[in-house]
């Protein structure tokens, strides 16, 4: 029980893929987490089900496509550049914590390719106040979701807790609207901007137009703008965090991952992303009796979906509870996209799952060329199972330059 909320985790592969199969919405009960990622996030893609979630995953699947990516690989390697030569300042004096730099690199990336914006987040100091809101956000998010007399959002904002998430919010909508006036300023400048042959994320968003020539409302903007923000910087920084954290740990992976750097990049499944499950948890809401595990789960529960546990399941790896990259890398044998779900599965998969692959490929080849890492084992690292994978005091290295 979620207090009155009954709540089913499901984690064994079998069992969750009949909910990702499925189109059942995400939950936004009175309990329900996506409900409380609202006021920030708004009903952009990650939240909004039914109709409005297929127009504008219809809207915004080719923002991915091939051609669109490709030319992104130079900005990887941009900000890659950047990132690399703030960590060699920092590594003379002493171990680096990795999380702050890197997400700064990661929302870099994500303003410079599907904003077309450039933030200069890496050049701007140490601390950006976007990245620390977002660490904020998803925080007090999962706070509010253990006490049961926040879930009304009325007695929610009336509570100090509740005004000081308002503030937060607000901050991160003025940044997002901020990099839509700005877009929009320059298309009005430079309309033959558009003249592409495929349009990206932001301007996709901002000359969409239904069947009757209307365009998106002011808010539906805002809603995918702040969702892409927050789930293309965020996430992708945790996995990248804890690949650097295991690249030091285990220097005979690193010295492997050297050798491929050197030579060519493949295309093989992340054993990181296995082990340190990026996203840990998913849920969905039941729209109909639903028979789990020879179980009937009655409508209108809530079902989460624990894929960090799913990635651990003995029924599907060998010794889960160990770190072997072998296992995903050095294996021929197709994996069922249902038991390995770092970027979930189905209808409601990532999205950006190319966008953050082909930009973690970037950054650790990039890094593992310039610095031989180690741990900084004086430092204590403890994974935290938030919105996403994070480590409680940070992940502190040391970077050698080869
Ligand atoms: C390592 C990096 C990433 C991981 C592990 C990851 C993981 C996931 C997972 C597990 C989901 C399913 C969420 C759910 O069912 O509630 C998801 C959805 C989503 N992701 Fe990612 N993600 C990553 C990077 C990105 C990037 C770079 C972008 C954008 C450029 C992005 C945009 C989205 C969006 C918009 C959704 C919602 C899709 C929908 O419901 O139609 N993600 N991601």
């Amino acid at each position: 029980m979620m207090f009155f909320y009954p709540t089913f985790t499901v984690t064994h592969p079998d069992t969750a893929k009949i909910l990702l199969k499925s189109s059942e919405p995400k939950s936004k009960s009175t309990a329900g987490i996506h409900k409380m990622f609202l006021p920030w996030l708004g009903d952009g893609l990650l939240i909004s089900n039914g109709p409005k979630w297929e127009r504008n995953r219809r809207l915004l699947t080719p923002a991915f496509h091939f051609d669109i990516l490709m030319p992104y690989i130079a900005v990887y390697n941009k900000v890659a550049d950047i990132f690399l030569g703030k960590l060699l300042s920092l590594s003379s004096l002493g171990s680096v914590e990795i999380c702050n730099p890197v997400s700064q690199a990661t929302l870099d990336t994500m303003l410079r390719c599907a904003l077309s914006y450039e933030g200069r987040i890496q050049e701007k100091g140490d601390d950006h106040p976007y990245v620390k809101a977002v660490k904020e956000l998803c925080h007090r998010t999962i706070q509010r979701a253990l006490k049961p007399w926040f879930f009304v959002d009325f007695l929610f904002f009336l509570s100090p807790e509740g005004r000081q998430y308002k503030q937060l919010c607000d901050y991160v909508h003025d940044f997002a609207d901020n990099i839509i006036t700005t877009r929009k300023a320059v298309l009005a400048k430079d309309p033959d901007q558009l003249k592409k042959r495929r349009l990206d994320f932001l301007d996709i968003l901002l000359t969409a137009k239904d069947e009757h020539g209307k365009g998106l409302s002011e808010l539906d903007i805002r809603a995918e703008v702040d969702t892409f923000l927050f789930e293309g910087h965020d996430t992708t920084a945790s996995a990248l965090s804890w690949a650097i954290y295991c690249l030091a740990k285990y220097p005979d992976e690193q010295r492997k991952v050297y050798d491929e750097a050197k030579s060519i990049l493949n295309d093989k499944k992340d054993e990181v992303m296995r082990y340190y499950t990026t996203v840990p948890i998913l849920n969905r809401t039941l729209t109909k009796d639903t028979e789990l595990d020879g179980v009937i789960i009655p409508k209108n529960s809530t079902v989460d979906i624990g894929i960090h546990l799913l990635n651990h399941h003995p029924d599907v790896w060998t010794d889960p509870d160990n770190f072997k990259p072998e296992r995903l890398m050095y294996t021929d044998e197709e994996i069922d996209p249902f038991r390995y779900v770092p970027f979930s599965a189905g209808p409601r998969n990532c999205i950006g799952q190319n966008f953050a692959m082909n930009e973690m490929k970037v950054m650790i080849a990039k890094l593992v060329n310039r610095f031989s890492i180690t741990l900084d084992e004086k430092h204590q690292v403890v994974p935290v199972p938030e919105v996403v994978m994070r480590a409680k005091y940070g992940i502190k290295v040391f970077l050698n330059p080869r």
